[in-house]
């Protein structure tokens, strides 16, 4: 499978230029998965489903936003495939927070070679987070159960970013476990990809109390 073959799952029209950064970042994830763990090795054979066109769904939900934050970007989920699809956009901004030092000296690698949106940064979220300018979106992916990853974003949330978290099966009672202590506008958007996943998207976060 190739970037081409997955075109239909991609969002909108994607230039050949942005395809071939696509088949580029392939072949880097593919060398240094021989030596890192960059994703779990069972779902390396469906690097282009499970992965790129997985992450790639959320600039279908947001397709006007520049400005991306992505914690705990691991391998580069969703955040470096967010910044490829945004390579011909010249004020796009997609900023990748990972702490493991190998995962963010790959993602550094595929910065200079396929995304020049993305900036990494090879660092703990909660020291980089105040770091960074407000960005218009924070995606995660595999990363907390919701009530921490909340937390984790909450300085960008509670001034008005919108959040776009990866969520599995399980999601409905960590939502309730939010409520208990957040209030917020929630959209359920079915994965395009997974059955039974869904992409939150959250908006107008408070802390409950906080008038
Ligand atoms: C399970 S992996 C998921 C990676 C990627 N988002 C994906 O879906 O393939 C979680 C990643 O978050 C990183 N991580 C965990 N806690 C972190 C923290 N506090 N600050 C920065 N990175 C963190 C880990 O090093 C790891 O690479």
């Amino acid at each position: 499978m190739s970037a081409r073959s997955i075109q239909t799952a991609l969002p909108g029209n994607v230039s050949r230029e942005t395809l071939e950064r696509l088949d580029r970042f392939e072949t880097l994830f593919r060398d240094w998965s021989r030596r890192i763990n960059l994703v779990a090795a069972s779902t390396e054979e469906e690097f282009w489903t499970r992965h790129i066109a997985d992450s790639a769904q959320l600039v279908a939900i947001a397709p006007d936003a520049r400005h991306w934050a992505d914690l705990g970007s691991g391998g580069g989920f969703p955040g470096m495939v967010v910044a490829i699809l945004m390579s011909e956009a010249a004020d796009a901004r997609v900023d990748l927070i990972e702490s493991n030092r190998k995962k963010a000296a790959f993602l550094q690698t595929a910065r200079a070679q396929c995304a020049p949106a993305a900036r990494v940064h090879a660092g703990r979220i909660e020291a980089v987070v105040p770091t960074i300018p407000q960005p218009e979106i924070v995606t995660a992916r595999a990363l907390a159960p919701l009530p921490d990853l909340i937390e984790l974003a909450a300085p960008w949330m509670k001034a008005g970013t919108r959040a776009l978290f990866h969520k599995g099966r399980g999601y409905a009672t960590e939502l309730a476990e939010c409520r208990a202590h957040w209030e917020f506008d929630l959209v359920e958007h079915p994965s395009r990809i997974a059955a039974g996943s869904v992409i939150l998207d959250l908006t107008a976060v408070r802390r409950r109390g906080s008038g």
